[in-house]
This record gives structure tokens, sequence and C-alpha cells, in this order.
């Protein structure tokens, strides 16, 4: 990290294939910054996310993520810088046949978690802190869609990311749902000092959380954007 830097892109393009997504992009995020990600569809917000993930490479400008080089970025490191971001997607993305427990054990496993102990007490931890303690022994069927989604958020909390990337979080909740999901992430950046990036097409769900606004428009990421 520089300084509270968590994301800093500087002058980056953005290509799908040989398509110009979104050109000379510059975007600083900071601990604790909450951040609403709007755009026509096909605008160029999951690019961008994608960018901040490792999953599209950039070959010009620059671009710093949790302390890795985007410009460098090799595919023995993007599981590390993984690691350092919770991804938060639409579809809930949960293994349907595992439980709860189950769910988290494998993702702990996979990033090089060993101990028994350990993982139980961070299972359990993740769980607490988005309300579904009780829910340990659920299959996904079991759990409501916001359920669901909180799971999604405990899992994308196992290890302590810098900053969750949220693409349309809410796309499949009902209103007040939808509310709860945004005001849980919002107490997290709070309360864990974790930056959120949040994509949505939702405008209400903005003017209820009011915080800073970029947009992606015209092959542009513009700043501090204002809706109606
Ligand atoms: N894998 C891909 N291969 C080629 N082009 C792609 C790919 N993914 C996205 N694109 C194109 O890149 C552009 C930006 O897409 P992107 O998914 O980033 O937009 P978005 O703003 O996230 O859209 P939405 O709101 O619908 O999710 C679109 O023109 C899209 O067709």
């Amino acid at each position: 990290m520089i300084g509270n830097s968590i994301i800093k892109l500087s002058g980056v393009d953005i290509f799908q294939q040989k398509h110009l997504v979104l050109s000379n992009v510059n975007l600083h995020i900071d601990k604790n910054d909450f951040v609403w990600l709007i755009g026509q569809t096909g605008s160029g917000k999951s690019s961008l996310l994608k960018v901040i993930y490792g999953d599209l490479s950039i070959s010009s400008g620059s671009g710093i993520a949790c302390g890795y080089d985007l410009n460098k970025l090799g595919s023995k490191e993007i599981p590390f810088l993984r690691r350092k971001l919770g991804i938060v997607f639409q579809d809930f993305q949960l293994l349907t046949d595992r439980s709860v427990e189950q769910n988290l054990h494998f993702v702990m496993r996979a990033t090089g978690w060993t101990d028994k102990k350990l993982i139980a007490d961070r299972t359990l931890d993740v769980l607490e802190k988005v309300g579904l303690r009780s829910k340990l022994k659920k299959m996904p069927h079991e759990l409501s869609g916001g359920e669901q989604q909180r799971v999604v958020i405990a899992r994308a909390l196992l290890n302590d990311p810098e900053i969750i990337l949220a693409d349309e979080p809410t796309g499949n909740l009902d209103p007040d749902t939808s509310e709860e999901i945004v005001l849980l992430l919002k107490q997290i950046g709070q309360q864990l000092g974790t930056a959120v990036i949040i994509a949505t097409h939702d405008y209400h769900i903005i003017r209820t959380f009011p915080s800073r606004i970029i947009k992606c428009e015209n092959s542009k990421v513009l700043e501090d954007v204002q809706i109606a």
C-alpha cells in the first residue's frame, strides 16, 4: 500500500479483446472509502473491477491494487492479490451441495488455511459479522436470497480483505433486503477499515446511502458524479 491508497490507477486503458472499453482511467481508492460505481450496461463497470482483481491485464498506464503492480502481475501472484480482495457478485456462487460451513471451509483450504481450530474459529467469526452464526449447518437452498448474499459476504471477509468489490450485489434481492445488504457492507467498511466498491444500477439505494459516485460513460471513468 502507498499511504492509505488501496487502488491507484493512472492513465490506464482497459480493453476487452481489441475493444477499448475505458481509456485513460485515473482512480484512487483509499482505506475506508465507500464508492458507488455506476454506468449504463456495457459501459465498463465489470471490466474496471476485473482489472482490479487481476482478471484483465493492463498494457498502458500504471496500476497498483493492494500493493500489487497490475502491470507486472504474473499468474502466480493473482491468487495472493485475490486474498486481499473480497469479491461479492450478484449470483451468489455458493456451492449448492455444501453447507454454509463447508462453503467457507472450502475457500479457506483453497487459500492455505490448514489449522482446524483456526478454521473453525474464523468461520464463526465471519458468520458473526454478517449475523448468521446460527446458520452454520444450513444448506444454501435453506437460506433466503439475502441470507445467501450474507454468506457470500462472510466468505469474502475470510482473508481480511483490504477492499470489497461488489458487482451488482443486490441485483437479485428485493428493496428491503438490498438495503440490509448495503448497510452491512457499509458497517463492515467502517468497522474493519475495508474499502468498498459497489457496482449498481439501483439509484434508489444510492440515494439511501449517499457516498462518492464514479461513473463509466463514453469510455471514461468520471469522478464525483451527482445523480438526480
Ligand atoms: N469477455 C469479453 N469479451 C469481449 N468483450 C467483452 C467481454 N466482456 C465484456 N465485453 C464488452 O466490454 C464492454 C464493457 O462490458 P462490461 O461487462 O465491463 O460492462 P458493464 O458496465 O459491467 O455492463 P453491465 O452493467 O451490463 O454489467 C461491453 O461492450 C461488453 O460487450
